[in-house]
């Protein structure tokens, strides 16, 4: 049986544009188990972007709850979330979000920072994470001497260093021509066989067949979630 790791029940999540609320989150409940890979998919606009900050740590739900391993995060202050994040969730955003003017290894070796690794271990683990993704030959590099391709498999490293086994994956092949974006996307579910849980937004279907499980997402709600086939305790 797998443990459960994130779980989110009842979100909801509002904009304020001036006087007017647009609600974006309207209830949406599921669950993810350690080792799982759920691709979460929807039109534009529907808030995918929007649960996935939440899932990561970086907005706040309105109302609900959410745990991470058990523990209720929903109701932690800013610096304890900030702890949570650091140990437990790695990032893979659409823009890469790399560092223009720190090398590729120092991009990948920064979340080791905020847990207090020296610089010998940051920069091993660094060279490490980068080996798994086929880049260690790229470490003196800056991000701009690198292809697109290249620039999001260096922020998987990254998204790798802290070794949070939780990924929290935007629209990782948006700005990748599709023979880059099939290989970031088998690199995933290398990962993935590894033991990264994964939860990846995505537009394309075909990229959403490659996660255990499908949830889409319709005016702020799960509209379908394919069967969940693992037997996942809280
Ligand atoms: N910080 C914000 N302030 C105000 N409105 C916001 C904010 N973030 C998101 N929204 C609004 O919330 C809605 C959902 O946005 P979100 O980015 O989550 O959608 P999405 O499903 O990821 O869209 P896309 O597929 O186009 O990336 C949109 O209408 C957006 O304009």
């Amino acid at each position: 049986m797998k443990k459960e790791v994130l779980n989110i029940k009842q979100i909801y999540k509002s904009f304020a544009a001036g006087q007017v609320k647009t609600p974006v989150l309207n209830g949406v409940c599921f669950s993810v188990c350690e080792g799982e890979y759920v691709a979460i998919s929807g039109p534009s606009g529907c808030g995918k972007s929007t649960l996935l900050n939440i899932l990561g740590l970086l907005d706040t739900p309105d109302s609900g709850e959410y745990y991470i391993d058990g523990l209720l995060v929903s109701d932690m202050n800013a610096n304890e979330r900030a702890a949570v994040r650091s140990r437990r969730i790695g990032f893979v955003f659409q823009a890469f979000n790399l560092i223009d003017e720190e090398s590729v290894l120092d991009n990948v070796a920064l979340p080791l920072k905020y847990r207090g690794d020296n610089l010998k271990q940051r920069q091993r683990r660094a060279l490490e994470c980068l080996d798994k993704v086929g880049l260690s030959d790229k470490a003196a590099l800056f991000p701009n001497q690198l292809s697109g391709g290249q620039q999001q498999r260096v922020s998987i490293a990254r998204a790798l260093a802290a070794d949070s086994g939780i990924m929290l994956v935007d629209e990782p092949t948006g700005n990748l021509d599709s023979n880059n974006g099939d290989a970031v996307m088998a690199l995933l579910s290398e990962l993935n066989r590894q033991g990264t849980t994964i939860c990846l937004v995505t537009h394309d279907p075909r990229y959403a067949q490659m996660a255990d499980r499908q949830i889409n997402l319709l005016d702020g709600k799960v509209v379908i979630e394919t069967a969940v086939n693992i037997e996942c305790v809280a």
